[in-house]
């Protein structure tokens, strides 16, 4: 069953979120990690140093979740392998143009600080460093190079994850060696590594992997597998438009025949669901901030009810020892006798404030018309131990700001904790699958904006484009405020007169209880209006959002490109005609020779990194004019040479532009998706296009998948069209069924389950029979809401792609299908568990044998 030697594979997918690792022809992968972790920051680093870490990396996966602030935690910070902006497991240079310092200020680095902390619980054996040298001074910045980092999570991994090597290796890692270079860490000769990656992976950076894979972890064979395949696969086909909807990005990759149509690969940033994520924490904040919150000085109140209510308790329990001891031998009956002969006024004073006491305790909080809390005796409960619990003073130190600053101002609190616990709990609500709600083309924002007639073609079928939503800053801003909230001004006569009708905006809202007890009730439009991010084509909310990610992008890309810049510059003076020169000469501006062609099609199949690893540690230009010598070549230098390789990749040629113009003449056609054919030293300094980065889009994923098989062949669009392949966890939120299935509840009065648990879309029936239509309509709405429907994703995504398909060519047939949710996340794994568990998958790898031979370039040529 397995390979040569019945040597099982293992199967890799590192995502910017998770890194899914397993044992090919396993249905599910043996560990799932997070690919975020953190280092310890080294602060005694020179400031010269060009590292990313040194100075904190500006890339780094908090800092896209929370509005972008830098997020760092004294000594530590948050590092991810995959670059946000690319996608790709590799870190651009560092902004700070210093690395030809780096290896004057390399010895003044103490090892000791290297530690990895936290995250992943990366172990003492992999704080070490990858070097072999047993000495502080040269492991440098190496181990915080992206590359260096996806090194070391696969390690951590093998060892840790799936319990490879354990008892062989012997490393005590006291002297900082690493087990990386330890011979005898047993893993590595019996499993060969499928490793996923991305379509738009450009050569350069693959065949940097690959010399990492068989460097560093002594693998015995290696092959490199493009995810959309790997879906496709997972899903028994070879040709279909593979959506994957992932933590950083949407990823839209036609596939032919089991081959990725690299002109069609479109990214768009701004769906990514790490958005998703700070959208529930923006709907979540509005709400809880229209709705009050819990007033300091509510809570300060509460407390001094507490004090007052435990110091009664203790004298009334005096009194009534006193009491009974009083009453003498005459039992309960004469005990209260004796009370009442008694009638000591302070023990009656005592019982009445007991009582009030009793019965404020046990009030529960509700909401004014204005939206405050109130005390309401009338949903008492009879529990004080309750009711104590429920006035505990909430600790300030563990809620997310929201719930501990209930301030009017709600001032953010900003530390990393905080903004950590924040995202775990949008994360939460939205994987429970009750907290993001898809809806149907039918959908109707809660701020009802000036869509054409939302909410009559939803009853009708969905005919129209989905969501109305011209929702102002966060369809959640508003969303709590019902119709009430409407401002005249965008009232759509057709839309209002159906919204009485109208699941999204009169299902019951569902109610939701904070860690500290704060209840917020979110109702289904709200919910849906979060999940419009990646549907909603027509509104103008979201297609701004999705305008400010992408020119956001390509800002950072261009910020990336200036680095480039400085650095050609600076590396030019440097190397002069010597080693470090070469090596740049090598690596970048001679890529514009690829339009000579080479047999693999492939700017840099004759460049191998290998040789430039070896000499990192060697000395070259060690005399000759204008040649400097170095003792070490550092890291930082080779991730920016690196990144340089890799420019021409994202670069395309502008149609409307002749070629001589930007490039030097020497590119192809402007097809350049591929970069093959891009000149790099003058296009470096090209100016910038909306072509400029082929594969980048602001679109919403329907139209992508409609550009991406229209940028392909003719002959191949039907077959593209008619099979979309929606996977990636951002596609798992599950939906509420929409309109028809209310409206069948309430004709088909009572049945509510089996009607609602369907994904009953487009079923008719929805106006004026459903939402409240008799008590079965009810019942329906709310079952509707309570239960998630998992195809509602892919069947949305349908009727969007429709939409767009129809105007044009009516009667197209699209087919859009998807996994299972349980199976939906780790659909691109499964495809690569599927092909390494074939027998033919030994004929396909790259041996170590293959690559001691050809070199890294190889890669690009078994790997397509
Ligand atoms: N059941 C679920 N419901 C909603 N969202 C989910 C669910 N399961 C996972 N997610 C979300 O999916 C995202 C992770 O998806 P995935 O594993 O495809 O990302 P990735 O491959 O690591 O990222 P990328 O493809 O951008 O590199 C996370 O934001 C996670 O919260």
């Amino acid at each position: 069953m397995f390979g040569k030697d019945n040597m099982q594979a293992l199967v890799a997918d590192i995502g910017s979120y998770s890194t899914k690792i397993g044992y090919a022809g396993d249905d599910h992968p043996t560990a799932v990690l997070s690919s975020t972790t953190a280092v310890e920051r080294r602060s005694c680093w020179s400031s010269s140093s060009s590292s990313n870490f040194v100075n904190g990396p500006k890339r780094d996966f908090v800092a896209h979740c929370i509005n972008y602030k830098a997020d760092n935690d004294g000594n530590y910070t948050l590092v991810n392998p995959v670059d946000p902006v690319t996608g790709w497991i590799f870190s651009p240079p560092s902004r700070s143009i210093s690395g030809r310092n780096s290896s004057s200020s390399s010895g003044s680095r103490a090892d000791n600080t290297i530690a990895a902390a936290a995250g992943s619980s990366l172990s003492s054996n992999e704080n070490s460093s990858s070097s072999s040298s047993n000495n502080n001074v040269d492991k440098l910045g190496d181990e915080w190079e992206s590359h260096e980092l996806v090194s070391r999570y696969l390690q951590h991994a093998f060892q840790h994850s799936l319990g490879l090597g354990r008892g062989n290796n012997n490393n005590n890692n006291s002297n900082g060696s690493s087990i990386l270079n330890n011979s005898s860490y047993d893993i590595v000769s019996h499993h060969p590594l499928l490793l996923l990656d991305k379509p738009h992976t450009p050569p350069a950076l693959r065949q940097r992997l690959l010399e990492i894979l068989f460097e560093s972890h002594n693998l015995p064979a290696a092959f490199f597998l493009r995810d959309a395949v790997a879906s496709c696969y997972a899903v028994g086909r070879t040709t279909a438009t593979v959506v994957d909807v992932g933590h950083s990005s949407t990823m839209v990759s036609p596939v032919y025949e089991g081959y990725v149509e690299n002109r069609g690969v479109l990214r768009n940033n701004a769906c990514g669901a790490k958005y998703v994520d700070e959208r529930i924490l923006n709907m979540m904040d509005d709400i809880v901030k229209k709705q009050g919150g819990r007033r300091r000085k509510d809570r300060m109140r509460r407390m001094n009810q507490r004090k007052l209510e435990q110091r009664n308790a203790t004298t009334a329990s005096a009194n009534s020892n006193n009491n009974n001891a009083s009453g003498g031998g005459g039992g309960g009956e004469n005990t209260a006798n004796s009370y009442d002969v008694n009638n000591s006024s302070p023990s009656k004073q005592q019982q009445q404030q007991q009582q009030q006491q009793q019965q404020s305790a046990s009030t529960t909080l509700k909401r004014d018309a204005a939206g405050h809390f109130i005390k309401d005796s009338s949903t008492s409960t009879n529990s004080s131990s309750q009711a104590a619990q429920h006035l505990a003073p909430i600790p300030d130190y563990l809620m997310p700001y929201y719930q501990v600053r209930r301030m009017p101002t709600y001032t953010p609190r900003t530390d990393p904790f905080h903004n950590w616990a924040r995202i775990t709990l949008a994360r939460e609500i939205k994987e429970m699958g009750l907290g993001v709600a898809v809806g149907p083309m039918g959908y109707v924002s809660s701020t009802l904006g000036g869509g054409a007639g939302t909410a009559t073609t939803a009853s009708a079928g969905g005919a129209g484009a989905g969501g109305g939503g011209t929702a102002t800053e966060g369809g959640a801003t508003t969303a709590e405020g019902g119709n009430n909230a409407i401002p005249s001004s965008i009232i759509n006569p057709a839309s209002l007169l159906s919204n009485n009708s109208n699941v999204f905006l009169t299902s019951s809202k569902l109610a939701y209880t904070l860690p500290d007890g704060t209840p917020v009730e979110v109702s289904t439009s709200s919910r849906c209006d979060v999940a419009e991010l990646y549907f909603g084509n027509n509104d103008e909310y979201n297609n701004n959002f999705r305008d400010g990610i992408f020119d956001e992008t390509v800002m950072r890309m261009e910020e990336y490109e200036k680095e480039m810049e400085e650095f050609i510059v600076a590396g030019g003076v440097d190397g002069g005609g010597g080693g470090e020169g070469e090596i740049m000469s090598s690596r970048m501006p001679s890529s514009s020779s690829a339009s000579g062609g080479g047999d693999a099609g492939d700017a840099y199949s004759n460049t191998s990194y290998r040789g430039e690893k070896s000499n990192r540690h060697g000395t070259f230009g060690s005399g000759g004019s204008g040649r400097r010598t170095r003792m070490y070549y550092p890291p930082s230098t080779i991730s920016k040479k690196l990144y340089a390789a890799c420019l021409p990749y994202i670069r395309t040629t502008p149609p409307n532009i002749h070629n001589s113009e930007i490039m030097d003449g020497s590119g192809g056609g402007g097809g350049a998706t591929d970069g093959s054919s891009g000149g790099m030293a003058s296009g470096i300094l090209g100016s910038v296009n909306e072509n400029y980065f082929h594969y980048l889009t602001s679109a919403s994923p329907a139209q992508m998948v409609c550009d991406a098989a229209f940028r392909c062949d003719r002959d191949q669009q039907a077959s593209l069209l008619g099979n979309v392949v929606v996977c990636g966890g951002g596609a798992c939120i599950t939906g509420v069924a929409g309109v028809g299935a209310v409206g069948a509840a309430g004709v088909v009065g009572g049945g509510p389950l089996g009607v609602v648990g369907g994904p009953v879309l487009n079923a008719g029936g929805g106006a004026g029979g459903g939402v409240v239509g008799g008590g079965g309509g009810a019942v329906g709405v709310m079952a509707a809401s309570l239960l998630g429907d998992e195809h509602a994703f892919p069947d949305r995504l349908r009727e969007e792609i429709e939409a767009i398909v129809h105007r044009h060519t009516p009667g197209w047939r699209v087919k859009v299908t998807s996994p299972n949710v349980s199976e939906r996340a780790i659909c691109s794994w499964l495809g690569g568990s599927i092909l390494g568990s074939l027998s033919t998958f030994q004929d396909m790898w790259i041996s170590r044998k293959d690559y001691e031979e050809y070199g890294a370039a190889i890669v690009n040529r078994k790997c397509p």
